[in-house]
Parts: structure tokens; sequence; C-alpha cells
């Protein structure tokens, strides 16, 4: 059984990170239900994720996992139990939580920029601050030079980075993200994970991540939920006690992640 967070808030990277906030739940569910029809798609949910803290989220497919960040993310209702976000009943899509789904937003007709500072025009942003902060966002995730091309001239990586962009461009405090590299090759599906941990680690936004790989999960994460299918439930919680801020190298070559990843694959069912 899960247990509501209460360790204290995990350690910023070194030298690059804001100061750790005092610890509070900025995800929480409890004794959430959602059923389609006659389908119960999620049992009696219970979890929290604590602010600045990376969790991700295991678990077979169709296990429920999308549904539960859509949820969270206030695109889809449920019907009983609680989802809050910063103590407050989600109801709807909210500007200080990002979304970054498997296939990317990206309108084909606009360029890079315009598709990433989509949503600060949507909120009326000032032209000043948008552009400073689309313009920060394009520097951190290296597209910059990209700015001025549209969504087919991109690799599928560039493109996923750019809708990371859009998740960004009003900086939420809350990063929700199904399956992000889902669709990308292994090659860039691990550089975009050292991107991606060197953006949390300079920001440290509070993470929820959807992923089906094992490896993903251990190299980013501070906790790692599992969930199990029919009825869609968390069966198991893992901390992982890795030190930070990692490293694509050393990190993955230390005998502890390898424990991780065959204790999270014997959990799941599945040979490591
Ligand atoms: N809108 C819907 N209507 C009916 N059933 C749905 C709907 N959305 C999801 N489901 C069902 O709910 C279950 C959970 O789906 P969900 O997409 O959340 O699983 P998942 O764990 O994210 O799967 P995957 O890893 O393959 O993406 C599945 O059986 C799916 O068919």
């Amino acid at each position: 059984m899960v247990s509501t967070a209460t360790a204290e808030a995990p350690q910023s990277g070194k030298g690059l990170s804001p100061a750790a906030e005092p610890a509070v739940n900025h995800i929480e569910a409890h004794g959430l239900n959602k059923t389609f029809g006659s389908f119960k798609a999620l049992e009696d949910i219970d979890f929290a994720i604590r602010n600045q803290e990376f969790v991700s989220v295991l678990g077979p497919s169709g296990c429920g996992k999308s549904t539960l960040l859509r949820i969270v993310a206030g695109l889809i209702p449920y019907e009983s139990g609680s989802a809050t976000i910063k103590g407050e009943m989600v109801r709807a899509p909210r500007p200080d939580v990002g979304v970054v789904f498997q296939t990317n937003n990206m309108l084909p007709w606009l360029t890079v920029r315009r598709n990433v500072e989509l949503g600060a025009r949507i909120r009326n942003m000032p032209a000043d601050a948008r552009d400073a902060a689309v313009d920060k966002i394009l520097d951190v995730l290296s597209l910059t030079k990209f700015a001025d091309a549209h969504p087919h001239q991109l690799s599928g990586g560039m493109r996923q980075r750019a809708s990371i962009g859009q998740a960004l461009v009003l900086d939420p405090q809350i990063l929700l993200m199904d399956e992000p590299f889902g669709a990308l090759d292994a090659l860039t599906r691990d550089k975009l994970n050292v991107e991606l941990l060197r953006i949390w680690q300079e920001s440290r936004k509070t993470v929820m991540l959807i992923t089906h790989s094992i490896a993903e999960a251990v190299f980013l994460s501070d906790r790692v939920l599992v969930m199990a299918d029919r009825p869609g439930k968390i069966v198991e919680e893992v901390t992982i006690d890795l030190p930070r801020p990692r490293n694509a190298a050393t990190t993955r070559a230390m005998p502890k992640f390898g424990e991780y990843v065959a204790y999270l694959g014997k959990v799941m069912g599945v040979a490591s």
C-alpha cells in the first residue's frame, strides 16, 4: 500500500538549483475512482507528490496511467475520491500545471517560436515578458537556431523538445508528462532524458512522468510508483536513493542503479 509522502523535499542539484522549499504536497489523490461506462479504469488511487519532487509512474499498457495523468491535469472528470493540486480540487487545466504528451501538440503552420509562445498568448502575457520567456526556453532547449523553422523541418527529438517548451512557457511549478519520449529512438530518448534532468535540476519543478521505461524512471526519479491493471491501482512505491546531480554515464554504471532496474522489472513481471 502506498503511503502519503511526509519526508523532506529532495536535495537541490549542486550550484544550479533554487533553494529547496519547505515540503508540501503539490499533487495528491485520495480514494480516487474512475470508470468508463461499466469498465473500472482506476480503483482507490492514493498517492502524493511533493513540491520539487520527480516521480515516475510505471505500469503495463492499459493500466490507467494516462487516465490518472489526465485527471490530475484537469482534462477528464472522475467519479469519487479526490484529486488536488496544491490542496485545491482539480476541476480544470491550470496555468501552473504544464502538460506534455507523447504526440506533440505543435501546429504545423506555425514556427517553433509561435508554437512555443501559444500558451502565453492564450493567457494574454504582455509581449515583452512573452518574448523573454520564449527566448529563454528556446535557449534552454537548444532550439534558438530553429526558432523560425516549422515543425516538419525538425527531427522527432527536436519536436518533442519544442513540445516541452510549449509546456514550460508559463513557467509552471508542476509538469505532467505522458510518455513524452515514447515515440523516439533509444539514443534520442537517452539524450532527452539527460536534457530533462538538466532542466529539472535547474528549475526544480514538481514532475509526474508516465513512462514504459524502467531505466528512464530509475535514472530520472526520486520515487517510482508502479501500477497494476484491471482495475488500475498503485501496487508499489520505490524510493530511488541515487545521488544527485545524476549523470548519464556514472549514474547508470552504479550497482544500485542496476539493482533498482532489476527490482522494478521483477515487480512488473518483466525481464530486465
Ligand atoms: N475515453 C475512454 N473511453 C473508454 N475507455 C477508455 C477511455 N480512455 C481509456 N480507456 C480505457 O481505460 C484503460 C486505461 O487506459 P489508459 O490509456 O489510461 O492506460 P495506460 O496505462 O496509459 O496505457 P498505455 O500505457 O498503453 O498508454 C484502458 O483499458 C483503456 O482502454
